[in-house]
């Protein structure tokens, strides 16, 4: 199977092109291929497809083998190799997910800006049970298996989030709470998992949990959580930097939840290469 891996803050994924090779002759072997040890190592593999609804289709797998509705780092890299292969000539493309269909543009910088739809906030769009109906800001989840509450903040990018701010990012052992809360029950499909702490005004600090991946650099849909969950609180107007253990992206949204985030970031090709499925 020929690949490129590319990477986006540090979170890096194997690309394989869906007009070349068999999605379900390469995804059987998801957990081997992402191995970092044993295999070419990576937070999932993307695949770019055709579609009859947008430009091209992309569809992500987690490096435990559990597909996603959408990834946001993975989407910036998605635009520049599709550009690359020649599959789409424009710098601005349309590209169908399991959020729906989004827009990432690639700008003269070599950044990529992504329209990323609007964020969903109720229980049953994230989805999220024992919370009651509506969105979730700010409620409290107890968490049976090591008996600790959380103040959680709940938004559905295509893909749960379950946002927490804290008062010293770097303090939080993400990976004893993550697993904890990824598999909560109170969240049917699992969730991403973010821990917070605000810095200034429009800057924020971010760790992540990645449902089906555990610890990454970065998460672009739990960026886009994370403000929307800051603004929604009321820590945040008009978006934010984030920095995050790979780097920093900016988002942008005007706390509507009618209205889109953007988000903004770098992608760089690593190296490709043929792995022996
Ligand atoms: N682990 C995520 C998918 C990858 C998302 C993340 N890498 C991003 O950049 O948005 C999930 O299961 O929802």
């Amino acid at each position: 199977m020929h690949f490129v891996k590319w990477q986006a803050l540090g979170n890096d994924f194997v690309f394989v092109n869906g007009f070349k090779e068999k999605l379900e002759e390469v995804t059987k072997h998801t957990k081997e291929i992402c191995d970092r040890h044993f295999g070419i190592g990576a937070d999932g593999i993307i695949f770019v497809l055709p579609s009859d609804k947008a430009d091209l289709k992309m569809r992500i797998f987690n490096s435990d083998g559990s597909e996603a509705e959408m990834c946001g780092n993975g989407i910036r890299a998605f635009a520049k190799w599709a550009h690359e292969l020649g599959l789409v000539k424009e710098k601005r493309i349309s590209v169908e997910t399991g959020a729906g269909i989004l827009y990432p543009e690639i700008l003269d910088n070599g950044m990529v800006r992504v329209d990323m739809g609007c964020p969903h906030l109720d229980a049953k769009e994230i989805p999220a049970e024992g919370f009651g109906e509506g969105p979730i800001i700010n409620q409290t989840l107890a968490n049976e298996k090591n008996g600790k509450s959380y103040q959680v903040t709940c938004v559905s990018m295509g893909n749960p989030h379950c946002v927490i701010f804290v008062d010293d990012a770097e303090a939080v052992p993400v990976t004893e709470e993550g697993p904890n809360l990824e598999t909560d029950p109170h969240f049917p499909k699992k969730t991403n998992v973010e821990f917070v702490e605000q810095l200034s005004p429009n800057h924020l600090r971010m760790r992540v949990w990645e449902r089906g991946a555990g610890v990454t650099l970065a998460c672009g849909t739990g960026t886009c959580a994370t403000v929307a969950a800051a603004i929604l609180n009321g820590r945040v107007s008009g978006g934010a930097d984030v920095t995050l253990d790979g780097g920093q992206l900016h988002i942008e949204w005007d706390g509507n939840p009618k209205d889109h985030i953007f988000m903004t970031g770098p992608a760089e090709k690593v190296f490709e290469g043929d792995y022996l499925l």
